[in-house]
């Protein structure tokens, strides 16, 4: 088994460029599907879910070219049907985007639960309340998820939830609807505004995307595109926490520093430095820090997915931070992991409590997820010694060339 072996100590220095974003890239590549043409879709992150999805999609019957440089040629004109029974689409959690774009070009889906990071029991019932409402029927038989319908018509639906997925999924089933779809309480992430693009850049129509009601008005047909996606703010927020774990100086290049807003905002409250340039960020780490309490919260509020490598920076700054989880149903199992390295953090439900301690200590380690992956490699850069982490698949469905970027900022770091 691969793992991931850092000697820790090194201060990351110099400049280190991010890759589109794995959470936008995903839904757009399946959005393709809406067109039945042409798309070339660009700036992909070249990580192990877009290997994987890609291949699903061939094995759909698109036809697809992936380059090394992250750029998909992709005609999905010669898919005849959405179904795909296969534990390939379980390898993530964006695969339940076949269903939205499969019932609006198909008016017929059928695909596995998907997979994705284990982080709590992570329902669909928003999604499926939206599709039912657009006129499909839901079936939920063995693992296989089953969408139908005549004919889908546009309707007002209010998530109940602010879901990331659901927003989606609804957003690409309504859009070749009959009539206006209206999600009210929509979510507002950076990703659900480039995914609105991507379908208008194909002949859609939704508005609004990036406030809490979004307006989707069908239209009969979408055609082919070129389009490219956007930097991933949380590699981007994750080199951010390493450089500052590190006492480090680092330029992050290719970034939008507004969707980093929440982020910059806690890592200045920390005592770090943070300089915004137009497609940059600079980070200077080499500060006495501060505690801080977080709590995450659907944008723009601190992102989940950077609370795990945030509670592992927390895990050396003097004094106690309180970290509250209320997007994620479970998202602390790696905190276990972290104590093996010396930390000492309780958890009570969904608050952590974080004593910082004065070091780390290198340790065997296994990522239990993606995130729980790059929080024990921030904790391994800040700690004293050898930390091992296992099971770096998990850190491989979402970091580009983790290793390689690293060793590059001047990190001991290896995969062997
Ligand atoms: C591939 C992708 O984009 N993954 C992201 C997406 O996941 P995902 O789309 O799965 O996350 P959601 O935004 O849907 O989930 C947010 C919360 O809503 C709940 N919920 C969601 C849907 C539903 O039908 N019912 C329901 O109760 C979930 O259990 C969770 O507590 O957004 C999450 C929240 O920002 C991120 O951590 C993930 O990185
Ligand atoms: C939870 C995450 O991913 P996924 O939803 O793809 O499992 C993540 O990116 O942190």
């Amino acid at each position: 088994m691969d793992k991931i072996i850092i000697e820790g100590g090194n201060k990351l220095i110099g400049e280190v460029n991010i890759s589109g974003f794995k959470n936008a890239a995903l839904p757009i590549i399946i959005g393709t599907v809406l067109s039945g043409d042409k798309c070339r879709i660009e700036n992909l992150p070249m990580i192990s879910d877009v290997s994987n999805l890609t291949k699903i999609m061939g094995m759909l019957g698109a036809d697809v070219k992936l380059d090394r440089n992250g750029i998909l040629d992709i005609d999905t004109n010669n898919i005849e049907k959405c179904v795909l029974i296969d534990e390939i689409t379980r390898k993530m959690r964006a695969s339940y985007y076949l269903l939205g774009a499969g019932l609006s070009r198909f008016k017929e889906v059928e695909v596995l639960y998907p997979g994705g990071c284990d982080i709590g029991v992570r329902p669909i019932d928003q999604h499926i309340k939206g599709f039912e409402a657009l006129g499909a029927k839901v079936e939920i038989d063995h693992g296989v998820i089953k969408c139908s319908a005549e004919k889908l018509v546009g309707s007002k639906i209010y998530l109940d939830v602010v879901s990331v997925g659901a927003t989606i999924n609804i957003m690409m089933a309504a859009t070749m609807a009959e009539g206006t779809t209206i999600i009210e309480n929509a979510a507002k992430e950076p990703h659900i505004v480039d995914v609105a693009n991507f379908i208008n850049t194909m002949g859609g129509d939704i508005r609004g995307a990036g406030t809490d009601v979004i307006k989707i008005n069908g239209v009969e047909k979408l055609h082919g595109c070129n389009y490219s996606v956007i930097p991933d703010q949380i590699e981007a927020g994750t080199y951010m926490i390493m450089a500052a774990g590190t006492k480090g100086n680092l330029l992050i290049k290719n970034v939008i520093p507004v969707h980093l807003e929440p982020v910059t905002a806690k890592l200045r409250e920390v005592g770090v430095e943070v300089i915004e340039y137009g497609d940059s960020i600079q980070i200077d780490g080499d500060f006495d820090l501060k505690n801080v309490n977080i709590k995450t919260l659907p944008y723009p509020g601190f992102p989940t997915d950077l609370q795990q490598p945030m509670t592992a920076l927390l895990s050396t700054v003097k004094g106690t931070s309180i970290v509250t989880e209320t997007v994620s149903e479970s998202r602390f199992k790696y905190i276990d992991e972290l104590k093996r390295m010396g930390a000492d953090i309780s958890v009570d439900g969904s608050t952590a409590i974080v004593k910082g301690v004065d070091k780390l200590m290198g340790a065997e380690v296994r990522a239990t997820d993606l995130r729980a992956g790059a929080a024990l490699v921030v904790a391994g850069l800040m700690a004293e010694g050898t930390t091992a982490i296992g099971e770096i698949q998990h850190i491989e469905r979402g970091y580009e060339d983790l290793v390689f970027k690293l060793k590059k900022i001047g990190a001991n770091v290896k995969k062997v």
